[in-house]
């Protein structure tokens, strides 16, 4: 068994109300046994691009950085660190940073597929400001393979596939789905990354703020392998914990063993 909590938080206009909000959660979820701990997409910034610009930070030395390398050691936790605006070169990114227990760095992804879309009602361009990531991250925790991917990065297949095939065992996602897309698509594609790639599949949303120019959905959630929703949130600021049990998974592999039939 692993004890994983995801933490969904409100975010505010000030970083520092959303790193100590963030610091206090991983705190009160390590003392309740939660040993990988993950937050949602950008975490420590409004969803906007004026502010993604305003609020980037560089590895090592970006506060929310230090914060999170800091909280995994003094916590004795595993952090996946949502996602912040990161700055590297003359590019920013949306970019989830890993830290084990040591706070050491042990992974960094940086968001694929950039979210560039107009509904009726609401146009977001990320690539207004940031730029796609290239490369896949998996990290071995001693217990677990995790791949991680961020928000509209799900709706992809062939990528949560191409973990699979890679050997992961649980997908995490820092994902910040909204009030239009949310209740239409947010469960039905979680569940079905879950069902096709026979993996676990942690989504971990912000906490719905009505004031916000970009409203999160909330309810984060974790899916089985089974496509079975183990644990969800509803729209306001909560920690969530599962228990993941590795030896289900290999189970439905085994008895529908999709990577072994798959043609293509
Ligand atoms: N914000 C995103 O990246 C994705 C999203 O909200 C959606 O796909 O819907």
């Amino acid at each position: 068994m692993i004890k994983l909590a995801l933490i969904q938080i409100k975010v505010h206009k000030d970083k520092n109300i959303n790193l100590k909000r963030a610091e206090m959660g991983i705190k009160e979820a390590a003392k309740n046994g939660a040993e990988i701990i993950c937050l949602p997409e950008m975490f420590n910034c409004p969803y906007d691009n004026n502010y993604f610009v305003k609020f980037a930070e560089t590895y090592p030395n970006g506060d929310t950085i230090k914060m999170l390398a800091k909280a995994a050691s003094e916590n004795n936790v595993f952090i996946i660190g949502g996602s912040i605006p990161e700055r590297y070169q003359d590019k920013l990114y949306n970019t989830c940073f890993i830290f084990n227990q040591k706070g050491e760095m042990s992974g960094r992804y940086r968001k694929i597929h950039l979210f560039d879309v107009d509904l009726k009602g609401m146009r977001f361009y990320e690539s207004d400001t940031l730029s796609p990531g290239s490369d896949i991250t998996i990290v071995d925790t001693g217990k677990i393979k995790l791949g991680i991917a961020i928000c509209y990065d799900m709706r992809f297949p062939e990528l949560m596939s191409l973990y699979a095939k890679k050997g992961v065992q649980m997908m995490v996602i820092p994902a910040a789905f909204n009030t239009i897309t949310g209740p239409a698509h947010w469960e039905v594609l979680l569940r079905a990354r879950a069902i096709d790639n026979q993996v676990f599949v942690a989504a971990i949303s912000p906490a719905r703020d009505e004031t916000a120019s970009y409203v999160a959905y909330g309810d984060s959630m974790v899916v089985g392998p089974w496509g079975n929703i183990i644990t969800k949130a509803g729209i306001d600021e909560e920690i969530i914990y599962a228990d993941i049990d590795l030896s289900i998974e290999e189970e439905i592999r085994k008895r529908i063993p999709l990577l072994k039939n798959r043609r293509m």
